[in-house]
């Protein structure tokens, strides 16, 4: 498979320390067989999470130095603002610490206990705080999303049918707004189109229900439909971001990924007495409304990131490193979800380890497999990271039980890809060796995947 050339050259360098397997499997037992409790020393190539694990670019760098760390009205909120507002097209900008803070304030401003959110799949964090406000999401995504094999290039599109039915069911006034995702993550970083983006806005619009869009990867997405929708190979990727954003009517960004930054965040309205209503909660759980939780220097490095997150040399060979990681497994047969998404490759686990049943977390028990293999920490992205129901206090049980492997931004080089590649491969040409799986020593109540302590099943 092809692999361009990194369009940078790398000016500082972090030593990586190479552990035996030995030493692996102590470090892994103290880690209650959870590869997110490890020490990043004790991890070869970091792939548990594409959040906030970025190189930021030499602009970015000096830009911490223009930090502006006035308490209220610093210069670098309007950069900041300046930025959002002309690269994603909104004009209330409120700045908060990371994306959940965002989803923390725009579920308190909409949600009530009772009502019901449609959505393009889940997100542990996206849902945890639609629950945690009172509502019950509603998957309406498209069925092949939830099937690892399909091709379809565009499993993040919504099933108007299905959006339909939950308006009907649930009634127009009990829903206080869909919640899209652009990529959808959950699903391995799947596009939505723009056509059926719109289509979703313009039916929701039509019952009076507002589109809020988790723009976190919507830049990998721009970069998707300029590749496989029709009628937008001659637009830029800047062009199709924009287009993303306009029939919507607001978004909840985690600038950690597509943005290049380390932390950091905003929620962006049209509406401006929602807008004031959300600044007014930021000074309550962020800080004020024109620092959001970060420093000045934070909100520099962001307005740098997005300009440079959009250039295409950029867009494109950061998702060819994807695609190359998704070609190598896939061309030796390692069960994968197809098409390899935006910033992950994820292996259907259930596929590769059918001898260990759902119950013991194929999805877990292959992360630490490949942990093992060669120190490359992925992250599951099963049942495991689905939870409870909050109703039943039942487990959940999504069709995708997955290995995620989220390929951090200008960081890894094609000779650590192909150590991932080449490792995950002899995990499974041997998976037959893994005869059991894990069941839970401590299973924390919120977002477990985090925290959780496992032992052999
Ligand atoms: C589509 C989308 N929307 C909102 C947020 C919250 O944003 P924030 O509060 O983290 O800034 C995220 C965070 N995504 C991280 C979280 C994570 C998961 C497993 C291991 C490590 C990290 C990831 O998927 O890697 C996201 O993907």
């Amino acid at each position: 498979p092809a692999y361009p050339p990194e369009p940078w050259r790398v000016k500082m360098v972090e030593p990586l320390r190479v552990t035996t397997r030995a030493e692996r499997e102590e470090l892994l037992r103290e880690a209650g067989w959870n590869p997110c409790l490890l020490r990043s020393e004790d991890v070869y190539v970091d792939l548990f999470t594409d959040s906030g694990t970025n190189a930021m670019s030499d602009r970015q760098w000096s830009a911490l130095m223009r930090g502006d760390e006035a308490y209220a009205g610093a210069r670098s909120f309007y950069v900041f603002e300046e930025a959002v507002r002309t690269f994603y097209g909104y004009e209330h900008v409120i700045p908060v610490h990371q994306g959940r803070g965002g989803e923390n304030i725009l579920s308190r401003c909409l949600i009530r206990p009772g009502t019901h959110v449609p959505g393009n799949m889940y997100f542990p964090s996206t849902r945890a705080h639609q629950e945690l406000n009172g509502a019950a999401f509603h998957d309406v995504i498209v069925d092949a999303a939830h099937d690892p094999a399909s091709e379809h290039p565009f499993k993040g599109d919504v099933d108007l049918g299905k959006l339909r039915a939950v308006i009907a069911g649930c009634g127009a006034d009990a829903i206080p707004y869909v919640s899209l995702a652009a990529t959808v993550n959950m699903a391995g970083g799947q596009p939505i189109s723009v056509a059926n983006l719109t289509e979703t806005c313009a039916l929701a619009h039509a019952h009076g229900i507002p589109v809020f869009l988790d723009t976190a990867r919507a830049v990998e997405n721009a970069w998707l439909v300029k590749q496989r929708e029709p009628g937008w190979a001659g637009r830029t990727v800047a062009e199709i971001l924009l287009a993303l954003c306009a029939p919507t009517d607001g978004a909840v960004m985690s600038a950690k990924k597509d943005s290049l930054a380390n932390i950091g965040g905003w929620l962006a309205l049209r509406d401006p007495a929602l807008a004031e209503q959300a600044r007014g909660l930021v000074l309550l759980y962020e800080g004020l409304h024109t620092y959001g939780g970060m420093a000045g220097r934070d909100m520099e490095a962001i307005a740098a990131g997005i300009a440079e997150s959009v250039a295409e040399d950029h867009i494109r060979a950061r998702v060819a490193q994807v695609e190359y990681l998704g070609a190598r497994l896939g061309d030796a047969g390692v069960p994968i979800v197809r098409p390899a998404g935006g910033h992950c490759v994820c292996i259907d686990a259930a596929a590769g380890l059918p001898h260990v049943p759902r119950t013991e977390f194929p999805g877990q028990t292959l992360a630490c497999a490949v942990y093992l293999e060669a120190g490359v920490r992925g992250v599951e992205r099963g049942a495991v990271s689905a939870g409870r129901d909050p109703a039943t206090g039942e487990n959940r049980w999504p069709a995708l039980e997955l290995l995620r492997l989220a390929i951090p931004r200008r960081v890894y080089t094609r000779a650590h890809i192909d150590l991932v590649a080449d490792s995950v491969i002899a995990v499974h040409r041997t998976r037959e060796r893994i005869t059991r799986g894990l069941t839970f020593a401590y299973e924390p109540p919120h977002l477990r995947f985090f925290q959780a302590r496992f032992k052999p099943a």
